[in-house]
């Protein structure tokens, strides 16, 4: 029997991994994720092992076990996963790259139209009443998040600022990393989570003293990406002296916990829910099977040559919102999806003895999160 220790915050987990559309017997445990342990893998001896952000793989999770063959996790991010560690031992790994791009292209337009309301049109008026000057986003790392970030704003007739060292310069990846600091009214920070040991362009600490003390007090800070890429020591100190600039924070450096010292300077703060919409957490279930389906076969999965499946359309209720009808009408956007009611659950979940939001509260949140739509997006 196939043995598959899960994730139980994987959507729709048993619509895929169930005995009828893998025709065999099949033993799936759901756990929370950040329950998942050496002592629980030695118990259970899963084949594979899904994960989504908070299981960190690595030496000390696996060292004692010969039985996982797979890892997937059902997530963009793969900071939590040692895959050098899993490649000496031979055990397969995958993301769902691009899983959630849209969703968190999407909550970021969101929360700029929410700050600045004015930028609907696309021209600049804090700058000028006069002159046409377009809106400058500024993004930082071009991938499939910061690309699709780009394909809205360019719709909008705003001008993309973009920075991303490993990949070739382009109509978009225009730009070096001081200019997006000092020209951008918006940044949005769309890297993975690197440090220098990983990668010559680490994102440990990019946003630190040296970079606010280039960005202007007026440009909003947006970061979906991962916490530790703000210093959030910097950010506290900066806040000191330019209490006024609108910083957005969907992660933080020290999550789960989040402080209420920073909180109460933060313009909007969710709880690492950019990504959270039923077509994002879907489709990282659908890859994640895709890629499991290959890596077991025929042969582990016991001969039975398992078809492959897709469930998006099925399990997806229908979608009414297409972007080209919302972007007639900021008012419906602001309707979509109201990100201030996110912002105000994370100030209310504030534990008055720690000044902080806990751990419980905070993974609560996201477990009990009513996921979102993604508007459909065409030209
Ligand atoms: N808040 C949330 O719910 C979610 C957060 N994420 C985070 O967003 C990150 C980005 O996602 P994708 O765009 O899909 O990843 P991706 O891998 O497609 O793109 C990342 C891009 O960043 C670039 N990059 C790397 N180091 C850089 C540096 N120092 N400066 C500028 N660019 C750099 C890479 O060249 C790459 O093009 C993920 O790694 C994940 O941590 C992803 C999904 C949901
Ligand atoms: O895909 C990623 O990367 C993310 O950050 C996820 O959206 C976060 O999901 P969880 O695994 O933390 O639920």
């Amino acid at each position: 029997m196939l043995t598959i220790l899960a994730d139980s915050n994987i959507a729709h987990l048993h619509d895929y991994f169930n005995e009828h559309i893998l025709q065999q017997p099949i033993n799936v445990i759901a756990v929370a994720g950040r329950d998942i342990d050496a002592t629980m893998i030695a118990e259970y001896q899963p084949d594979a092992l899904l994960i989504r952000s908070v299981t960190p793989i690595n030496a000390e999770l696996l060292k004692d076990n010969d039985s996982v063959k797979y890892v997937g996790s059902a997530t963009i991010g793969t900071d939590h996963v040692d895959q050098d560690y899993l490649r000496e031992r031979g055990i397969y790994f995958s993301n769902a790259a691009g899983c959630s791009k849209h969703s968190v292209a999407q909550y970021v337009l969101t929360a700029i139209f929410n700050l600045r309301p004015q930028y609907w049109g696309g021209n600049n008026s804090d700058i000028t009443d006069s002159q046409t000057v377009p809106i400058k986003l500024g993004i930082i790392g071009l991938g499939n998040i910061g690309s699709t970030l780009a394909g809205y704003a360019a719709d909008l007739g705003w001008q993309v600022l973009g920075y991303d060292p490993l990949l070739p310069a382009s109509d978009i990846n225009n730009a070096s990393f001081e200019q997006v600091l000092s020209e951008s009214d918006v940044i949005s920070l769309h890297v993975p989570l690197t440090r220098a040991t990983d990668s010559d362009y680490s994102t440990y600490h990019l946003i630190d003293k040296q970079a606010l003390a280039k960005i202007a007090n007026t440009t909003i800070l947006i970061n979906s990406a991962r916490g530790p890429v703000i210093s959030e020591a910097d950010l506290l100190s900066d806040f000191e002296r330019n209490p006024q600039r609108q910083v957005v924070l969907d992660v933080f450096e020290h999550e789960p916990v989040v402080s209420a010292e920073l909180l109460n300077q933060l313009a909007i703060a969710t709880p690492h829910i950019a990504g959270y919409t039923l077509e994002g957490k879907l489709r990282g279930t659908q890859i994640i099977f895709d890629e499991f389906l290959t890596v077991f076969g025929p042969q582990g999965l016991g001969d039975v040559a398992v078809e492959a499946v897709y469930l998006m359309d099925e399990l997806l209720p229908e979608n009414p919102y297409r972007w080209q009808q919302l972007k007639q009408a900021p008012e419906q956007l602001a309707k979509f999806y109201d990100i201030k009611a996110d912002d105000a659950l994370l100030g209310e979940s504030v534990d008055n003895e720690a000044q902080a939001v806990l751990a419980e509260k905070f993974d609560g949140l996201r477990k009990n999160y009513a996921l979102r739509r993604e508007w459909l997006f065409e030209r």
